[in-house]
């Protein structure tokens, strides 16, 4: 949980403000950023593979905010009309803190600076995800996020201001995570655990539903890019500590992959 980080509570405030405006529009307003059916990106829900999938209980809105260049504009909200402007000064602060995470873990395990940074790459691929989380008269019967750990490398998360949901699994437990207002979650992915040579944990989290009250969080992404082969940092191989991870190219594929095998990634890149 960071504080301090720099980011004026103002501008928290207002990213989850216009999040929650364009969540209220109707249906048929928010289906013009609905993405196509073989695509993540966009407006929707869970990408249906199967029958007997349950959905999770939520609404996503997905865009790649970084490279710049890359940015799918025509997919960012019209409504409310400072949505684009305010999720622009919301993500280029946050990589700001995302550049102060990657040295902080740096030093804390001894490393050359750029250790981890130089394994993202120099223009390494940024998502933010708005998660909508509608009142639920079921909560027992349902989640809104099943349990699964980010393929991220660094994930951070901006939660509601007042509902909160958010749990990790912590010596076969879950721990409700606490919702400080101007506090953002800092999670790592499984592609941190490959790099630190498990030494930094990708936990497994999930979030509860409730019977009255809407939930709004947003969720951004820091991946490595694609192109980048990525493993475990040599400076933390050694005869205490062998080599626990294979290095792998494209983690989002290669983890589908294993999805559609009904393994995970993160067992299936051990070595
Ligand atoms: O809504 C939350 O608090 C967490 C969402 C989450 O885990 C995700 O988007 O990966
Ligand atoms: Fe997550």
């Amino acid at each position: 949980m960071a504080i301090g980080h720099g980011i004026p509570s103002s501008l928290l405030d207002k990213l989850r403000e216009v999040a929650k405006q364009f969540f209220v529009l109707p249906a048929e307003e928010k289906r013009k950023y609905s993405r196509a059916a073989n695509e993540v990106e966009e407006y929707g829900q869970d990408r249906v593979v199967s029958e007997k999938q349950i959905l999770d209980w939520s609404h996503r809105l997905c865009l790649k905010v970084f490279p710049e260049d890359q940015r799918r504009l025509n997919f960012w909200p019209e409504n409310p009309s400072d949505f684009k402007d305010i999720l622009h000064e919301y993500v280029v602060k946050l990589k700001g803190v995302m550049d102060i995470l990657f040295k902080a873990m740096e030093k804390a395990l001894n490393l050359v600076e750029g250790s981890f940074s130089s394994q993202f790459g120099d223009n390494s691929l940024i998502k933010a995800r708005f998660n909508f989380y509608p009142p639920c008269s079921r909560p027992d019967m349902v989640l809104g996020v099943k349990a699964h750990s980010d393929r991220s490398g660094t994930t951070v998360l901006l939660q509601d201001d007042e509902v909160g949901g958010l749990q990790i699994f912590k010596d076969d437990k879950w721990i409700n995570v606490p919702v400080i207002p101007h506090a953002l979650v800092v999670n790592l992915g499984d592609q941190m655990q490959i790099m630190s040579n498990g030494i930094f944990k990708s936990p497994l989290h999930r979030v509860l539903t409730n019977t009255d009250k809407l939930r709004i969080s947003v969720a951004t992404f820091n991946t490595p890019k694609p192109d980048k082969e990525i493993g475990p940092l040599g400076q933390l191989i050694d005869e205490k500590r062998p080599r626990l991870y294979i290095n792998v190219k494209n983690f989002a594929a290669f983890n589908y992959e294993c999805f559609q095998k009904g393994k995970v990634a993160l067992e299936e890149a051990k070595i």
